[in-house]
């Protein structure tokens, strides 16, 4: 199909709304046809119902009238069988085969960019407000016509991508402005509704380096949101927004040594038999939490099983439908999955003094283009007193660098301004609560997002009800 670039030329424009037209016989048809079946059903049950409210007094004595227990008998078995494959009845299905049918996607994103560019080169050559434009005045004329907070909301979203910050922002408030509540149950059908104005503002806010008002926008994106609305990001980023910039500088191998001073790298050779014949190198990087790193603990042989033994089972995450947060593919592998497997989890026992038998399963996860895992944290708490505890109180967490990322990808965690280049074979280990056993935000964590080459881990989450300290020396 030729490309039309519909936004340059008035006749084209014009060729969209016969398209328009089209469309909406269709969604009527359509509406009609589900219209009728929800009739139906209505008035089935309604009937169904007045017959059911006469045993309400006393199911016993009605289920022993036979001219009673009979119909409801013949109503269990055929009637309820008939409603159900009348449920099951797909309605419509003829103009949805031919909505289907249309060529949409000859009206392209490259269109809707033309389209936005045209208006903003009005608004800049004739020094036009844009809430004047929103609400139809040009160059003091008022017209019956306004943009609505969708509209105004793409601009918003096409200035951010021109790196315009400023404007952006102003035409973001304009959506505000023209945000109508009586469009909100479609806000989860379009994403484009009060939140998804305030979570696009949030992201143009941090792009204007405006850290305050992003969080404030975020909060509120939050805040509004309707049911089915995706505001994943604006979760994300309202808690996370102070360590965004650190974590800029972790990724980017900016942070230098961790502060502390008192910080050791020795041989860890304590605490089980293995280390006492084979110890690890072991270098400190944070106390409080603890951070450290131990060298050369993944052989070349447990490597390569991990990578096979995941493959076949690779997965992309599955979050919300746009999830920025999590960029990867994961997969499971149990803990005896095979010999070298089985001899690793008791090598990352004896390195953590942690049991791990009631943990979650070793985690592979690979990294694709610009793949990261953004800030966020292992360990949620758990309700005080409700035992056993759920595995999502992670006490600690081991991640095992199985390869080399050629740029990029480090390990960072933004409230210690520690950036952590994967070194294949090493595990990086932290506590995630605290002797108390409260979890403890400043273990937040990233994957920065890799920049050239691959990156390989393994993820061991370590849960538990706190009884798996017990191999911790000194304790008992
Ligand atoms: O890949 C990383 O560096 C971090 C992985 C992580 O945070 C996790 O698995 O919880
Ligand atoms: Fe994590």
């Amino acid at each position: 199909v030729e490309e039309q670039h519909y936004a340059t030329s008035t006749r084209h424009l014009a060729f969209l709304l016969q398209v328009e037209d089209e469309l909406l016989a269709h969604m009527r048809q359509y509406a009609a046809k589900l219209q009728q079946k929800v009739h139906t059903m209505r008035v089935l049950q309604a009937e169904w119902l007045a017959r059911r409210l006469a045993a309400i007094a006393d199911p016993v004595s009605y289920a022993a009238n036979p001219l009673r227990s009979l119909p409801l008998m013949r109503r269990m078995h055929v009637d309820a069988r008939k409603w159900l494959t009348f449920a099951r009845l797909e309605v419509g299905q003829e103009s949805l085969k031919q909505l289907a049918e249309y060529e949409l996607g000859v009206i392209t994103a490259v269109d809707l960019k033309e389209a936005a560019n045209g208006l903003l080169r009005i608004q800049e050559t004739y020094d036009l407000h844009e809430r004047d434009m929103a609400r139809g005045i040009l160059q003091h004329k008022q017209y019956n016509s306004r943009l609505s907070a969708a509209d105004c909301l793409t601009l918003g979203a096409h200035l951010e991508d021109l790196k315009k910050g400023p404007l952006a922002c102003r035409w973001l408030e304009v959506a505000l402005e023209q945000y109508e509540d009586k469009w909100q149950p479609l806000d989860w059908l379009l994403q484009a509704g009060r939140s998804q104005i305030w979570q696009q503002l949030g992201l143009t806010r941090i792009m204007t380096h405006d850290l305050h008002g992003s969080r404030a926008a975020f909060t509120k994106a939050v805040e509004l949101a309707s049911e089915g609305e995706d505001v994943a990001i604006a979760q994300h980023l309202a808690g996370n927004l102070g360590h965004h910039f650190v974590h800029q500088r972790n990724c980017q191998g900016k942070s230098g040594l961790p502060v502390q001073s008192s910080l050791r790298c020795h041989y860890a050779a304590e605490g089980s038999a293995y280390l006492r014949l084979a110890p690890l190198r072991m270098e400190q990087l944070s106390l409080d939490p603890l951070v450290a790193i131990y060298h050369e603990v993944v052989s070349a042989a447990e490597q390569s099983d991990l990578l096979t033994l995941s493959q076949p089972q690779l997965q992309r995450h599955r979050g919300h439908r746009y999830d920025a947060v999590r960029t990867f593919a994961s997969a499971e592998l149990v803990s005896n999955a095979t010999l070298h497997v089985e001899r690793l989890h008791r090598k990352l026992e004896d390195i953590t003094g942690l049991d791990l038998a009631e943990s979650e399963p070793l985690r592979i996860l690979n990294y694709g283009l610009g793949g990261q895992y953004y800030i966020h944290e292992d360990c949620k708490q758990p309700q005080p007193h409700v035992e056993p505890y759920p595995k999502e109180y992670r006490l600690a967490t081991v991640l095992l660098y199985l390869s080399d990322v050629r740029q990029g990808g480090y390990t960072s965690f933004p409230a210690l301004g520690l950036g952590i280049r994967p070194q294949r074979g090493s595990a990086l280990v932290w506590h995630n609560a605290n002797n108390a056993g409260n979890c403890d935000f400043k273990a937040l964590h990233a994957a920065c997002p890799v920049l050239l080459g691959t990156r390989w881990v393994a993820s061991k989450w370590i849960s538990g009800s706190g009884g798996q300290w017990r191999r911790k020396p000194c304790r008992k």
